[in-house]
This record gives C-alpha cells, structure tokens and sequence, in this order.
C-alpha cells in the first residue's frame, strides 16, 4: 500500500473495459469521494495500484458544478460521468467509458436498463443518449467538428512526427468533445511500424493537447456500404492504449471527409482490442452526429486493502 492510497482504505470500487480500454470505476451518488489526480494516478498505476488507462466516477449530476449546469435544460441526466486519464487528469469525454459507465451503473443497481432502452448522461462534453443493444451499448455522442477552422476546406490542418515512421505526417484536427488528431497511414506494415512509447509531436498542437489516431483505410475501403478502417492510438494522459471510442469516430469522421461526398455512413474500426461500429447521422439539432456502438464489460468487484 502505498502513502498516497492508504486513506482510501475501504473503498469500493469495479475493474471493467470497453474493447480493451480498461477503467477503474467507483459508485460515488452523493459525491462525497472526490480523489486528488495523484490518488487517481496511484490506483491507475498497473504495478503498484489496481491498474487502468482512466478512473470513472459515477456520482450524480446534481453534486458536481458541471452537472448542475447541465440539469437545467436536461432533467432525465441524473447521473454523471466523471472522466480522469490515468494520470490524473481530467477529460471531457471518452467514447468507451460511457459504455462502461453505464454497465457499470446497471451492475450496481443504481439503475434499471433493458435492451432497447435509453439513458440519458451527463459528461464534461454535454448530455450523451446510451441506449443498450442485445450485445452491448449504442452512444450518440454529438455532432464532431474540426478544430481548425482552416481544415474545412481541405481536410488537413497539421503535421504529425512519430518515432519508427521517417517523414512528417499530415494530419487533421477534430474535436468529439475532446481533442483528436487524425494521421492516416498507408499500410498495415506502417501502423505496426509506428513507436508509440513516446507522445508523437504535433503541430500545431491543439489547445488543450490532443489524442493521436493513426489511422489506415481498408483497401477496397467500402464493402457492402460500410467503411473499413484499422487504427491504433496515443491517449492524452494515458501513452498507447488498445482502443479509444472518442478515436475512433474522429478517425471515421476524417477517413470519411477524405473519401469524399460518395463516402458511406456507417464504419467499422479495428482497433488492437477489438472491433467499435461508428454511424455518421442527422440529428435533432441539425448538425451531423456521430453514433459509437460497442461491447461493455465489468471484470471484476474488490476493495481496497
Ligand atoms: N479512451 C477514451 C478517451 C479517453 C480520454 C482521452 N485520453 C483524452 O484525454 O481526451 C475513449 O474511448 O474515447
């Protein structure tokens, strides 16, 4: 045990995944168990904590100020995710974890959620709809954007440098609540060829830092109306992780630009852990949204020594 997690002698918590992007999960309702980034750092670390790319906190919207704002013109979001990379800091968003996050409210009985119904939760990126399928979670996950304006035009607004790969790498910008850079490759061979051990430069860097996508379009890239994409990340706050959701609709979203107007709407994304749907569709509020789909699952129930 180390200093920094003796205090949390006693605390409950849940180990699960979404297609290998694993999280440390704590039921939290009343929100009486804020943890410091360097307590979320210690439980994260996979050698001497309980090991995870990021810690979710479920509590309720109405304890935490971001919560409270989004309550007022969304009353169904009683429960909130609260999003830290595993080392510590915080994120707006993360396209696995939500999934997790609401198996993870259903196995703790604080809610009811039969396939085909929906809940409604709120993060630091807005109100996200999940709704359960028959073998796992759908996510509207809002409208994508780039974050340069520049690259509407063109679809390229930076350049990406990345041990194990010679040449700078244009690359694309996107934000799905949180920032993602999207380079695409030209082969298998190079994705396995990319170093991820070290966080590739970006440049420019967005302004909150950034999540890296490299990504490769399947070759033909569209089979039977659906978009073929293989990709591998560097987290924000995390190094290379087996999978990221986030990524892999901002990886869509840019394949997609690029492929031109002709491009399907409906992708799958390999990723290391596994296999994400994405689903590019109108929404309510007339911008495109995006759709992940994807399996959830929770490993294991313990407390902490
Ligand atoms: N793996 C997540 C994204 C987690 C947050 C990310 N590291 C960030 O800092 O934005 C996902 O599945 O979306």
């Amino acid at each position: 045990m180390t200093e920094t997690l003796a205090p949390l002698t006693g605390l409950r918590f849940s180990k699960g995944h979404g297609t290998g992007n694993d999280f440390v999960l704590l039921a939290d309702p009343d929100g009486d168990r804020t943890l410091s980034p360097e307590q979320i750092a210690a439980l994260c670390d996979r050698r001497r904590g309980l090991g995870g790319d990021g810690l979710i906190r479920a509590v309720r919207s109405r304890h935490v100020p971001e919560g409270v704002e989004l309550l007022v013109e969304n009353p169904t979001a009683e429960w909130f995710m609260d999003y830290n990379n595993g080392d510590g800091t915080r994120s707006e968003m993360c396209g696995n974890g939500v999934r997790v996050f609401v198996h993870f409210l259903i196995n703790e009985g604080l809610v009811t959620l039969a396939p085909g119904e929906e809940l409604t939760i709120g993060t630091r990126a807005g109100v996200k709809i999940v709704s359960r399928t028959d073998d796992g979670y759908r996510v509207d996950m809002g409208p994508w954007d780039f974050i340069h304006p520049e690259a509407r035009g063109k679809g390229m607004d930076s350049l990406v440098e990345t041990l194990g790969l010679p040449d700078e790498r244009p690359a694309v910008s996107i934000t799905m609540g949180n920032p993602h850079t999207v380079v695409a490759l030209s082969d298998l061979d190079e994705l396995a060829a990319a170093n991820l051990h070290e966080a590739p430069s970006v440049t420019p860097v967005p302004p909150h830092g950034t999540n890296v996508e490299f990504a490769v379009p399947a070759q033909p890239l569209v089979t039977d109306d659906v978009g073929h994409i293989s990709m591998r990340v560097h987290e924000r706050g995390v190094g290379e992780t087996l999978s990221c959701g986030t990524g892999a609709c901002a990886a869509a979203a840019a394949t997609r630009f690029w492929a031109g107007s002709d491009a399907p709407d409906v992708w799958s994304v390999t990723i290391p852990g596994g296999v994400v749907g994405v689903r590019f569709f109108p929404g309510e509020d007339g911008r495109e949204h995006v759709e992940l789909s994807g399996p959830a699952v929770i490993v294991a129930d313990g407390v902490l020594a």
